[in-house]
Formats: C-alpha cells, sequence, structure tokens
C-alpha cells in the first residue's frame, strides 16, 4: 500500500525549497504532498535548473506512488517573494501556516505522516511568536504532551533521545526531575516498540555531570534525581541502565548493547550523533498522535538555491516516516 506524507519546505529563504525540489526527482516508495506556495518551488526550481511539475493534490483519491521531476502540492501563499539566504519575518506566519495544516492533514486522515523541513527558530519568534522548534509547537497544536525528540541514524545503528531540548544550558539542572524523566524513559520504550518494533529496548542513559557526578563530587543531579529515576523505570519493566558517564557512553563497546541513548542535554547528545552520521540522521518526534520526522540539519542560509544541498537527511526523513507509517498507529 502507498502512504501519504505531507511535506513542509520550512523556511522559505533556507534549503527547504531546494531539498523539495530535489527530492521530487528521486524515486519514492510514497506519495509526497508538498504544504507550500507553489510559486516558491517553481522559483526555486528554476533557479537551481531542474524541471519540476506541480500538481494540485487531491486528498479525496487514494494515494498514488511518486512520480519522479512531479510534486503534488496543497497550496499555501507566502506573505512576500522569497530571496534565498534572506530571511523575512514577513514570511513567518506562513512557515507556522504550512505546520497546521501539515498536522490538519495528519489529524483528519488525509496524510499518514508529516516531514519537515528546516525552519528558523530566531525570525519566527522575531515576528512575534514565541517558538522554540517543531517539537513543542507540533505538540500544542496536537494537544499532546511535549514529545520526546530523538535522532537516529537512518540504518538505526545509533538513537539519541534528549531529556531536555531547547531550553538554556543553565536551566538543564532545573528540568531534570523524577516525572520527567519517567515520561522520557517510558516515552522512548513504549514508542521504539510501537513505532520501531523493538520490544523492550535497551536504553542507555547518561549522566548530567562529569563522570556521572563521582559519587556526588562532582554534582548531586546524577545521584540523587538520574539513577532513582533509572531504578524506578527498571521497576516499571523497562529495560535502563545509568546513569553512565557521557564521555565513555558513545564508545563502540557501549552502543553495541544500546537500542537508545538518553542523553541528558541537547548539546551532549547532539554532536555526537551529527558527527557520526550528519545528512543521514533523522529527527524524530515520539509520542506524538501523528507521525512526524525531519531533517537533521537547519536552514544552511547561504547555501539556498545552489548546488550543494545535500539531500541526504531529507531522503532518509521520508523513508523513516514511511516506515512509520506502515507500523501503524
Ligand atoms: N529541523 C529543523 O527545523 C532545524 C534543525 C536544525 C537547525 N535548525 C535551525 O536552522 C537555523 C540555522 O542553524 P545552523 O546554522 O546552526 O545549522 P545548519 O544545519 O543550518 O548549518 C550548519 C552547517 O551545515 C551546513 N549544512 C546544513 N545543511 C546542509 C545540507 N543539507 N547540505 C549541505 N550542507 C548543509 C551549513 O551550510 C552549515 O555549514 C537555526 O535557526 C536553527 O535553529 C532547524
Ligand atoms: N534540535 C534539532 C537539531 O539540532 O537538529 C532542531 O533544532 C530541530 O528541532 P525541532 O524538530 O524541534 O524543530
Amino acid at each position: 500500500m502507498t502512504h501519504r506524507l505531507v511535506l513542509t519546505p520550512g523556511e522559505p529563504a533556507g534549503i527547504g525549497p531546494d531539498l523539495a525540489v530535489r527530492i521530487a526527482q528521486q524515486a519514492q516508495d510514497v506519495e509526497l504532498v508538498a504544504i507550500a506556495d507553489p510559486a516558491l518551488l517553481a522559483d526555486r526550481a528554476r533557479a537551481i535548473g531542474v524541471d519540476l511539475v506541480l500538481e494540485p493534490v487531491d486528498y479525496d483519491t487514494p494515494p498514488v506512488a511518486h512520480r519522479p521531476g512531479h510534486l503534488k502540492i496543497d497550496a499555501l501563499p507566502m506573505a512576500r517573494p522569497a530571496v534565498a539566504g534572506q530571511l523575512d519575518p514577513a514570511n513567518a506566519d506562513y512557515v507556522l501556516a504550512c505546520l497546521d495544516q501539515a498536522v490538519a492533514r495528519c489529524t483528519a486522515g488525509h496524510a499518514a505522516g508529516m516531514v519537515t523541513g528546516p525552519v528558523h527558530k530566531a525570525v519566527i519568534n522575531q515576528a512575534g511568536h514565541v517558538f522554540s522548534g517543531h517539537t513543542g509547537y507540533l505538540a500544542a497544536r496536537c494537544n499532546a504532551p511535549t514529545p520526546v525528540m530523538m535522532l537516529a541514524t537512518d540504518t538505526g545503528d545509533l538513537r539519541v533521545v534528549l531529556a531536555t531540548v531547547h531550553i538554556p544550558l543553565s536551566a538543564v539542572p532545573g528540568a531534570l526531575d523524577g516525572p520527567h524523566l519517567a515520561y522520557v524513559l517510558d516515552t522512548v520504550h513504549t514508542q521504539l516498540a510501537r513505532r520501531f518494533g523493538i520490544t523492550r529496548p535497551r536504553i542507555l542513559v547518561a549522566g548530567l555531570n562529569p563522570h556521572a557526578g563521582e559519587n556526588g563530587y562532582l554534582g548531586h543531579e546524577d545521584d540523587e534525581i538520574i539513577a532513582p529515576a533509572i531504578a524506578a523505570a527498571n521497576q516499571r519493566g523497562i529495560d535502563a541502565v545509568g546513569p553512565l558517564p557521557a564521555d565513555t557512553l558513545f564508545t563502540p563497546h557501549q552502543l553495541a548493547r544500546a537500542d537508545a541513548i538518553v542523553a541528558m542535554y541537547h548539546d551532549q547528545g547532539l554532536p555526537v550523533i551529527k558527527h557520526a552520521a550528519f545528512s543521514r540522521t533523522v529527527n524524530i518526534s515520539l509520542g506524538l498522535p501523528i507521525v512526524r520526522t525531519s531533517v537533521d540539519h537547519g536552514t544552511a542560509l547561504s547555501l539556498a538555491a545552489t548546488a550543494d544541498v545535500d539531500t541526504g537527511s531529507m531522503t532518509a526523513a521520508i523513508r523513516v516516516a514511511g516506515d512509520m507509517a506502515r507500523h501503524g498507529a
């Protein structure tokens, strides 16, 4: 069965439109529908010398296999024409409207999932919206608890989950408490089984402080907050281990026994996976009522409308969203 995925290109001045145009040239085992301004995609296709046929989507008909060189479109207008590489706060509402439309299409059952291109968080805030990323925004739109962010390589050989995401580093210790860590561990445990077929995943949990606190001599959160949360999760049948010193957690010996790593904060976990597999890693929202994947990179403004845009992560994000949709709700 062919599944239909909606694709939001994200920031119009960034490389998201390039990704949509280039990905449309490739074979896909899903039907792709771009939620975007058709003029933006047509302009970007012309700018990079790619032939693209845009066709209005009919959500009342069953999905059909993607035809390379064609792209289904669910049209929304930008406020102003986009200039590649130049952010314009006037188009921030358009970026969010595309996300809202994608959520609506998924919740109405018109699409089996959504794949998001990169947005620029600062320009959306500059336009007056409090916005820390898709993850929180989509949760609010779906009336869901904040989902858990996981980045995974396309082969699944490394999955990194974040216990805290887009908050200042100074706020991390205060955000780590028993109920929150219980929520993160429960979500990883249930969602890896439900969406990826990994029953009882082994989850390795990083400490917060150097050497996981060195028995309390280098910080107290590891012993007082993280260790009890892991023990309580074990009581609920979750195979979690830790807190483990983060400096050696990502060594091959440790990774060989892990289905997922839980890092305590954004830059404890993401540099590792982006170093290992930038452009073949996928950002996955665990715990949303809809399927949502994204790329592992940002708007790369200086590369918009150039030949240097790597589509690897977008290709992987589409494939993973299709696989998750096939696993069912
Ligand atoms: N999924 C998302 O929406 C997402 C993800 C990450 C960052 N962002 C946002 O993007 C904006 C810019 O972030 P940044 O500059 O830190 O990171 P970035 O990923 O845009 O750029 C980092 C480096 O990687 C390069 N790069 C990124 N994607 C590439 C691709 N597909 N092909 C070739 N080279 C690529 C860039 O040219 C740059 O050198 C920020 O607002 C950030 O919050 C959004
Ligand atoms: N933390 C992500 C990354 O570094 O790739 C990125 O900012 C995207 O976050 P959202 O999925 O919440 O937009």
